[in-house]
């Protein structure tokens, strides 16, 4: 928001893991989102995802081009409905160079993003620490938020130990994570349920993760 008493400076978190304040405006996270509730509709829409372990995550979720299961990649909803999975956007592989420019200066290299994974959080949805580890590229993984503010934990590759430092995201944030931490450990152990954006229409939050598969 451009009206905050304290501006969020931009800051990196980690050697490679930059968060960048209020980087989609307020016309762009209503666009986001109108998209991603056309998105989320079946076929190969939004759903739950079930753990090897039989438990289910609290998150729902649903992916563009190519399908997440843990822990792989396909191109059909195979632990699902079955379905092929919706193709990638054009406009989201924009964004994601975009963003990846921000963070890192305009020298970045600009891979082909062929993976889009959202995820919804309900109040009370929380998503433990793991690696975001089934891609075959090392391309630095874009993340974008909507609707409530969550705290991210960001650890390094090392393990799920500290150290690790706690961001708030907020609706319009932008974080990318590469180089060094790419294959570092994070989470969101909580959101914070009614703090989206007024204007924005969405109870609860949603994160974006834009990826290269390398596939
Ligand atoms: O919701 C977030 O901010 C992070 C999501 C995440 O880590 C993932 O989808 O792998
Ligand atoms: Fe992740």
């Amino acid at each position: 928001m451009h009206d905050e008493l304290f501006p969020r400076p931009a800051a990196e978190i980690a050697p490679g893991a930059v968060h960048i304040p209020g980087w989609l405006d307020d016309a762009a996270q209503r666009r986001l989102l109108a998209d991603c509730r056309q998105w989320a509709k079946p076929p190969a829409g939004l759903r739950t995802v079930r753990m090897p372990s039989g438990g289910e995550m609290s998150v729902r979720s649903f992916c563009l081009g190519w399908h997440w299961f843990p822990y792989g990649y396909a191109r059909t909803v195979v632990d699902g409905d079955g379905s092929p999975v919706k193709p990638f956007p054009g406009r989201l592989g924009e964004l994601a160079r975009a963003a990846v420019a921000r963070a890192y200066g305009r020298q970045a290299a600009a891979p082909e993003y062929d993976i889009a994974l959202v995820n919804f959080y309900a109040a009370g949805s929380h998503m433990g620490l793991h690696r975001d580890a089934d891609e075959k590229s090392d391309a630095p993984v874009v993340s974008l938020s909507l609707g409530d503010t969550c705290v991210f934990r960001f650890g390094h590759p090392g393990g799920r130990t500290r150290p690790w430092t706690d961001v708030e995201l907020r609706s319009g944030d932008l974080f990318v994570f590469g180089g060094p931490s790419r294959l570092a450990y994070h989470g969101v152990p909580r959101t914070r349920p009614g703090t989206a954006p007024p204007g924005l229409g969405l109870t609860g939050r949603l994160n974006i993760t834009l990826r290269v598969s390398g596939l």
